[in-house]
């Protein structure tokens, strides 16, 4: 099914059991995600939080409940930037529109407006090992953007690099969704990253994996728009405190789960 023109992704009573000795991964999920939407799903390791963004990308069937997704389908960017070796971080990115039929001749201009919106421009020339971790995630989101896809979903993409690298990325993947309206579902399970990217904070449990809890931080993060009057000290200081207050809940899922 696809979708309507202000709902991206829609959820309905989503379910997903690999084997009926282990039970059910996921339960009953329901989730409307708007268009132009940034969500963090947030939750313990093994809890699903994969196994749901595969179905929305299609490469899983569910087995109950039902997905809606655009109908040209979603781009997806992993952990692990999985570009090919032996091609030019430009070639990348040209490999994606040409599997979109983008015409030889507009390929080369465009892949390279994908590198500069990525801030990787000098870096066109360069194969895959000649790359830092964070640069090779660059070239990784350049590729799904050509895909040209309106729903980008980011499965850990950024928890492999070091913690000063993830904080850039952080600003760069917002200035992305910003220049370009994408819908964004992005996978962690760092909270600190879940409240600081996404307009959205949800919170899954495990076995069976539901959606159990959500926060939106847009009032934080758009506070003129929200009517917030309180000081950029106290802005920061109510963030901090939403973040304590949904790593305390993130620890009582884990917890609940290892018993
Ligand atoms: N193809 C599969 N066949 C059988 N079981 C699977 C398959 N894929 C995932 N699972 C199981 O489903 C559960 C959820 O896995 P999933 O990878 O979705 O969790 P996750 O929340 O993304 O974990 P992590 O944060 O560690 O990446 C796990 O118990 C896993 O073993």
């Amino acid at each position: 099914m696809s979708t309507t023109t202000t709902t991206a992704i829609r959820l309905q009573g989503l379910g997903k059991t690999f084997s009926a000795e282990d039970g059910p991964v996921l339960q009953d999920v329901d989730l409307d995600v708007e268009r132009g939407q940034f969500v963090a799903l947030l939750g313990a390791s093994g809890c699903g939080k994969s196994t749901l963004l595969n179905i929305v990308a299609g490469l899983e069937e569910p087995t109950a409940g039902s997905v809606t997704v655009p109908a040209e389908g979603a781009a997806l960017m992993f952990q692990d930037a999985a570009l090919f070796p032996w091609l030019t971080a430009r070639r990348n990115v040209e490999l994606a529109l040409e599997l979109r039929g983008v015409p030889a001749a507009q390929r080369r201009e465009r892949a390279e407006e994908l590198l500069e919106l990525v801030r990787l421009p000098h870096a066109a020339d360069k194969r895959p090992h000649e790359l830092s971790g964070g640069m090779r995630q660059r070239v990784a989101l350049a590729r799904a953007l050509a895909q040209e896809r309106e729903v980008l979903l980011m499965d850990e993409p950024f928890s492999a690099l070091d913690a000063i690298t993830r904080d850039l990325l952080h600003e760069e993947l917002l200035r992305v969704w910003r220049a370009t309206g994408r819908t964004i579902v992005f996978i962690t399970h760092n909270v600190g990253e879940a409240v600081r990217l996404g307009q959205r904070v949800l919170l899954m449990s495990s076995r069976p994996g539901q959606v159990v809890q959500e926060w939106d931080t847009r009032p934080w993060k758009d506070p003129e728009s929200y009517g917030f009057e309180g000081s950029a000290q106290s802005l920061d200081d109510t963030l901090a405190e939403l973040t304590r207050t949904i790593t305390a809940r993130l620890r009582e899922e884990i917890s609940r789960h290892a018993k």
